[in-house]
Parts: structure tokens; sequence; C-alpha cells
């Protein structure tokens, strides 16, 4: 069986009362790609936060395994663009980075011919390439990729999503994406795991996107109305707190038809 990098074991977090997350347990393997899907301010980002150490849990724990190595691509590029700087000093801030590499890496990503390239210059999806060049520099055995395709278009999210997963074959790295894309990342995806403050459907893409909680907040797949990805009209009740007030007997599925929000 392969190793399990990281274990999320009913990891909580709340602020003033108010609960982000709630018994999260999920656990990313090497090779495996885990796609991490939610409406907005599910709390996908706070979860990543807390594998990053950037946030602390209120409650459980994330057993990270010894050997856990971390290769982060953010959701955007934060530079000043009137600072110069080229990808390939960029690159080079990488701690640690062993320099031969950038070059190499780059051409892997299919971008070698941007190693002068200003970064404030670049497209949506050659900053995209870059970023995750930066994460592969890290030499990680984990990718956590936070929404690896914004601002790409479809055939760029496509050619994205394929990199991701050929990196993944080269390297058995484990993967944990975020992903606001509900169709495209499907077929590259081992695991999908479905938050609203808690977990509400976790599997196989086609145990999820068969599961009534899915459903319930993205529609049914091939129906007209999964278009509306972020139609949040889900099945169970909360309070003002988020807490859920009731539950049916399968821990990750409930009635959504009472939503307060
Ligand atoms: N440090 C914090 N203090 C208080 N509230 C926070 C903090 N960090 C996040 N939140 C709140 O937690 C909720 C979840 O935010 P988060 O960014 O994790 O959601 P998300 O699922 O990543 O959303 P999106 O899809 O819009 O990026 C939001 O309502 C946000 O305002």
């Amino acid at each position: 069986m392969s190793k399990r990098l990281v274990v999320f074991d009913k990891i909580g977090i709340s602020f003033d009362g108010r609960v982000l997350l709630d018994n999260i347990d999920m656990s990313i393997s090497e090779g495996e790609i885990v796609t991490l899907i939610g409406p907005n301010g599910s709390g996908k980002s706070t979860l990543i936060r807390t594998l990053l150490g950037l946030q602390d849990a209120t409650s459980g724990e994330i057993v990270r395994h010894k050997t856990l190595r971390i290769g982060y691509m953010p959701q955007k590029l934060h530079i000043d663009p009137t600072l110069p700087l080229t990808v390939k000093h960029f690159l080079a801030l990488v701690r640690g980075v062993d320099k031969r590499q950038i070059l190499p890496t780059l051409e892997k990503l299919g971008i070698g011919h941007l190693l002068g390239s200003q970064v404030h210059v670049l497209s949506g999806g050659e900053t995209q390439r870059v970023l995750l060049a930066r994460a592969l520099l890290n030499r990680p055995n984990l990718l956590v990729l936070d929404e690896p395709v914004q601002g790409v278009d479809v055939n760029g999210q496509v050619e994205l999503y394929n990199l991701i997963e050929s990196i993944r074959n080269e390297l058995q790295c484990g993967v944990l994406m975020v992903s606001h894309d509900l169709h495209l990342v499907m077929a590259k995806t081992d695991t999908v795991v479905c938050i609203n403050q808690h977990v509400c459907c976790s599997g196989s893409p086609q145990h999820v996107t068969g599961h009534p909680a899915y459903q319930a907040l993205f529609g049914v797949p091939g129906a007209d109305e999964s278009i509306a990805i972020y139609a949040h009209q889900h099945d169970h009740v909360h309070d003002d707190d988020g807490r859920i007030l009731s539950d049916d007997s399968d821990a990750h599925a409930h009635n959504h038809t009472q939503c307060h929000h």
C-alpha cells in the first residue's frame, strides 16, 4: 500500500465562535491526486493553510509523514510589477534550490524559452507554469496546488491538468489540488473531497458525482443545472455559527432542503 503522506484527523477550525471547518477527515497518499471542491467560503483555502502550517487547527490534528516535503503553488503570484525580475531570478529565490535544475524544470513544463522573461509580462497560463516550476524545484513528495488553472483558458486548463498528471506519474508524488472547475478536473483525479465546512462526500469522481450531497451543491452531472456550479442549495441545516443541526445515518449525506444560508 502506498505511503500516506498526510492525514487530517478530525480537523476543526473556529473563529470567534464561527465554525470554518468541522471534523474534517481526509488523507493524501504518495501517487494519489486528491481534489478538494466546495462552494466559495466553504473552507478549502483554510484547510490548505492549515496543512502549510500557516493556520492552527482548533481541534484535531494533521499527521505528516516524516518524509513529507511540500511543493506549494499559490493561487496567484504577488509581485510588484515595477520590480524587474526574470523567471530565472524568481526561481533562484527558492530556498536551497539547485540552480542547475531551473532550466530543465522549465523545459519539462514546456516553458524553457521563458527563462529570461520578466515575470510580470507572463500570460496567465505561463504564470501558472512558472509557479508550478517553483513548487517542483522544492523537490516535493506532495504538491499542493491552490486553484492551479485559475486565469487559464479551457485548452490551457486541459494541458495543465495533463501536466500535473504526468508529473504525478513521473515523480509518484501526492497531489492535493483545490479546484473550482468540476468537469475537467474530475478525469485527472483519484479522489474528490467535497467540503462545505464539513466533508459532504468523498471518494472516486464517479462516486462523488453520483452522491446526493454533491448533486445538491453542484447539480446532476450532464443536466443543464450542472452549469450553475456554485448555486449553493445545500441540504442540511446549520445554526448561525455553521454547526450542522441535523444529520442522517450516512455521515456524509444530509438533507439540505432546509438550508438557512
Ligand atoms: N483568519 C480568518 N479569520 C476569520 N475568518 C476567516 C479567516 N480565514 C478565513 N476566514 C473565513 O473562512 C471562510 C472560508 O474561507 P476560505 O478562504 O477557506 O474558503 P474557500 O473555500 O477557499 O473559498 P473560495 O472558493 O471563495 O476561495 C470564509 O468565510 C472566510 O471569510
